[in-house]
C-alpha cells in the first residue's frame, strides 16, 4: 500500500506512479507492507501503530504546539507594529556574546548525549545539507532565492566590525511546500529527514534495504572491522570532506544516516552505541546458541535502545530539567515497575517547538575539545568545529578514546549568558569563513514560524509578560535591559531568545518554558512509542524477572523474556514474570522457536553495569562524570535498567 507522507493517508498506486516520475518519492508518498502487530520494530519505523501505519516513520510532518505564525504575505513573522522583527545576528550578540565560561558542574558528556537525542528523532545535524545545498545566500540576490535566509551583519557587529563579514550565509529548511508534495495554501511544514521516535536510527539506519545493508549476516551483529585493535563500523562514504588525507585520515563510515559522520560528540556517541551493539549480541549469542541471526539482532537492538531510552530519561534529562519536575509531570516514575502508559492515540511526532528550542544546547556546547592519554594526561587541546564531517581523525592514534576520556573530563560551556566564540562565528569550521549557529537558530525559529515568547509562556500556565518589566521576575536584569532595547514589544520576543534568557529552575540546568516544551516531548515519545522498552504491547517486550521474591534483587535485575505478551494488553503497569506466572507469558513468534522455557537475558545490578561498560569500551575510564566529582543527575540510579556511568 501507498501512503501520503504529509496527510498519513492510503493513495492510489496511479498518485503513487505519478510521484514517482516527477521524482518526488521518498519524499511525498512512501509504500508500506502490511503491518502486524507480531512483528518486531521496523527499521523505518512504519507500522509502529499498525492502525496507521505510517506514523512514526521517517519524512512525516513534525507536531506543532502552536499554529505557526507568518506574515500576512507568508514571510517571516512580523513584530506588532507591522515592521520586521530585529536583525537575528544583533541579538544574538546583545543576548549571547561571544565568552568562555566553563561548567563547575557538568562535563561535555552532558552536551554529547543531548546531541544525540535530538538528532535521533530529528535530522538535526544532517551537516552535509547545511554546508553544500546553498553557499551563495550571500551572494547578490541571494535574498531573493526561495531556498536562503540569509543574516545581514551591521558594521557595528561587536565582533565583526573589523572584518568586511557583512552577511552570513543561512539555508531555509526542507518543506513539503518547497519540495512539490503539497501546495502553497496551507502553511509552509517541515519535513522529519529522520524517524521521530527514540530508536537508534542514526546507528541502524531508517530505510530498510539500507538498514539491511549494516548488517553483517551472522552472529546479529552490525557490520564492523578491526582497525588499530578497535572495532569500527565499515565503509568508504564521501561524506567525510573535512578528512585531511595527508595525516591518514580515510574513514568515513557506513551508518544509519549522514548525522552519523556529522558533529564531533554526535559522531563519537554514535560509536559508543555501535559497538554496544556488537557486545550485546556476542552476549546474548553466548548464551543462546540456536538462536538466528534475526533473533539475536532484534534482541540486541531493542535492548541498545532500551539503555538508550532510559539514559535520557533517567539520566540526562533529570540533570537537565530536574527530576522532581520530571517525575510530577509525569514523564518519569519514582518506582520499580515499568510504566506501559502507551497511548495509541497520540502519534509519534517530534514537536518543531522541541527541535528549534532545544537549540539552546548550543550555549552549553564547548569550543575546546581536551584529549587524554591512558593516564589522563592533556596531551591535546582541539577546536570541535574543526572534526565535523572528518570521521577519519577518530582512528588515528586511537583518538576516539582519548575523546571519550575529555567527554567525562572535560567541562561542558556554563549556561552564563555568553557562548563559545566558535560556536558563534565559525560554528561550520573551516567550510563557511563566518558562521553564527546561534544567530541562525533564531532565524531558523522565524523561518518556521514559531509564535512568539510570550505565547508559549501562556501555553504552558507560566505568568505572560505584559511589558518589559515584568520579565525581571524570571530574568537577569542585564537581559531585561538587552531585551528592551531590541525588541519594539515584549510580544515580540522570539521563542528562543526569551528560553536563553531564562534564569534555570531550581536543581536544574534550564529555565521553565524550556522545560515545558521538552517534557511535552518527553511524553509523547514514551506513550506513542508502541516499543517503548517499558511498554507491553508488542511481543519482544522486556519483564523484569523475579528470582525469589527479594524485592532488592527484583529491583536489580531485568530479563529480556521471549514470551512477551503480544498486542492489545492495556494493563498499567508491568508484571514480573512470577506474578504473571510464567507459564502464562504467550510465546513470542519472531524470539522463541527455541529454549523456549529459559529466560534469554538475566542482568544482576553488576551485569547492568557492565551493559553499560562496552559503550566506553577499550577506553579504560574510572573517572567521575561532573568535574567537581560530585553527584549530579548522571549518577542516579533508574529504577528499570541500572546504568552507572561511573564504573
Ligand atoms: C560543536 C558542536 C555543534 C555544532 C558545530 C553545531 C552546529 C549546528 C548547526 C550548523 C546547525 C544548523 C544551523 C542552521 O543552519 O539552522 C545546528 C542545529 C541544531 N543543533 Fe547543533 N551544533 C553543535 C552541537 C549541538 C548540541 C550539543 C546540541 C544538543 C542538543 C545541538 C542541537 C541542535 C539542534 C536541536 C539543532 C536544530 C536543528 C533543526 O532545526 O532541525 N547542537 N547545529
Amino acid at each position: 500500500e501507498w501512503y501520503d507522507t504529509y496527510s498519513g493517508h492510503r493513495i492510489t498506486a496511479e498518485r503513487a506512479a505519478a510521484l514517482n516520475a516527477s521524482g518526488l518519492i521518498p519524499y511525498c508518498a512512501m509504500e508500506i507492507k502490511d503491518c502486524s502487530f507480531n512483528e518486531p520494530r521496523r527499521m523505518d519505523s512504519t507500522c509502529n501503530n499498525p492502525h496507521y501505519p505510517s506514523r512514526g516513520a521517517i519524512l512525516t510532518p513534525y507536531h506543532r504546539l502552536l499554529p505557526p505564525q507568518f506574515s500576512a504575505d507568508g514571510g517571516l513573522r512580523r513584530a506588532k507594529s507591522g515592521r520586521p522583527l530585529p536583525n537575528a545576528r544583533a541579538v544574538r550578540v546583545a543576548i549571547l556574546p561571544d565568552g568562555r565560561v566553563s561548567s563547575e558542574e557538568f562535563t561535555q558528556l552532558l552536551v554529547n548525549l543531548a546531541v544525540v537525542t535530538l538528532g535521533d528523532s530529528s535530522s538535526i545535524h544532517d551537516t552535509v545539507n547545511y554546508v553544500t545545498i546553498t553557499s551563495t545566500c550571500c551572494q547578490p540576490g541571494g535574498d531573493k532565492d526561495p531556498r536562503c535566509i540569509p543574516i545581514r551583519v551591521s558594521p557595528d557587529d561587536l565582533h565583526l566590525r573589523t572584518s568586511n563579514v557583512r552577511c552570513l550565509n543561512l539555508t531555509r529548511s526542507i518543506t513539503y511546500q518547497s519540495i512539490g508534495c503539497v501546495d502553497d495554501t496551507v502553511p509552509q511544514e517541515r519535513i522529519n529527514l529522520a524517524t521521530p521516535m527514540l530508536d537508534l536510527s542514526t546507528l541502524y539506519g531508517s530505510e530498510g534495504y539500507r538498514a539491511a545493508a549494516l548488517r553483517e549476516g551472522k552472529g546479529g551483529r552490525l557490520k564492523s572491522e578491526v582497525f588499530n585493535g578497535k572495532e569500527w563500523p565499515r565503509g568508504n562514504g564521501r561524506v567525510c570532506i573535512n578528512n585531511q588525507a595527508g595525516r591518514g585520515e580515510r574513514r568515513c563510515h557506513q551508518a544509519g544516516d549522514g548525522s552519523a559522520n556529522g558533529l564531533l560528540g554526535l559522531n563519537i556517541a554514535i560509536m559508543w552505541y555501535f559497538r554496544n551493539h556488537n557486545y550485546l549480541a556476542d552476549q546474548l549469542s553466548a548464551m543462546n546458541s540456536c538462536w538466528t541471526d534475526d533473533q539475536l539482532f532484534v534482541a540486541a537492538k531493542e535492548i541498545n535502545i532500551a539503555i538508550f531510552q532510559n539514559i535520557v530519561y533517567y539520566e540526562l534529562m533529570p540533570t537537565v530539567l530536574g527530576y522532581n519536575y520530571l517525575v510530577e509531570n509525569g514523564a518519569i516514575y519514582p518506582g520499580q515497575l515499568h510504566v506501559d502508559d502507551y497511548d495509541e492515540t497520540m502519534e509519534p511526532r517530534v514537536s518543531l517547538e522541541m527541535i528549534l528550542a532545544s537549540r539552546w544546547f548550543h550555549v552549553l556546547q564547548e569550543g575546546r575539545m581536551n584529549i587524554y592519554d591512558p593516564h589522563f594526561k592533556l596531551v591535546k587541546q582541539l577546536a570541535i568545529v574543526d572534526f565535523t564531517l572528518r570521521t577519519g581523525a577518530l582512528a588515528v592514534n586511537d583518538t576516539i578514546a582519548g575523546i571519550t576520556r575529555g567527554t567525562y573530563l572535560q567541562a561542558c560551556a556554563s549556561n552564563h549568558k555568553v557562548i563559545d566564540p566558535d560556536m558563534g562565528e565559525r560554528s561550520l569550521g573551516r567550510v563557511q569563513r563566518v558562521s553564527d549557529v546561534a544567530a541562525a537558530d533564531i532565524m531558523k525559529n522565524r523561518d518556521i514560524g514559531l509564535p512568539p515568547y510570550n505565547e508559549y509562556r501562556k501555553l504552558c500556565g507560566l505568568p505572560v509578560a505584559k511589558d518589559f518589566h515584568d520579565l525581571r521576575h524570571w530574568m537577569p536584569q542585564e537581559h531585561v535591559e538587552a531585551l528592551y532595547s531590541s525588541y519594539e514589544h515584549v510580544d515580540d520576543i522570539d521563542l528562543l531568545v526569551g528560553i536563553i534568557s531564562e534564569n534555570p529552575l531550581p536543581g536544574a540546568v534550564t529555565g521553565p518554558t524550556l522545560a515545558c516544551i521538552v517534557t511535552d516531548q518527553l511524553l509523547r515519545w514514551r506513550k506513542a512509542d508502541r516499543f517503548w522498552y517499558e511498554n507491553t504491547r508488542h511481543p519482544g517486550a522486556f519483564y523484569t524477572r523475579s528470582t525469589g521474591g527479594d524485592q532488592e534483587l527484583e529491583r536489580s535485575q531485568i530479563a529480556v523474556h521471549p514470551r512477551g505478551r503480544g498486542g492489545g494488553d492495556t494493563t498499567k503497569t508491568f508484571a514480573t514474570a512470577r506474578e504473571l506466572g510464567e507459564d502464562k507469558l504467550p510465546r513470542s513468534p519472531y524470539l522463541h522457536e527455541c529454549n523456549e522455557l529459559t529466560p534469554v537475558l538475566v542482568l544482576p545490578a553488576d551485569e547492568l553495569r557492565a551493559v553499560a561498560r562496552p559503550l566506553l569500551r577499550g577506553d579504560g575510564l574510572r573517572l567521575p562524570l561532573t568535574t567537581t566529582g560530585g553527584t549530579s543527575g548522571f549518577k542516579r540510579s533508574s529504577p528499570n535498567i541500572i546504568l552507572y556511568l561511573t564504573f
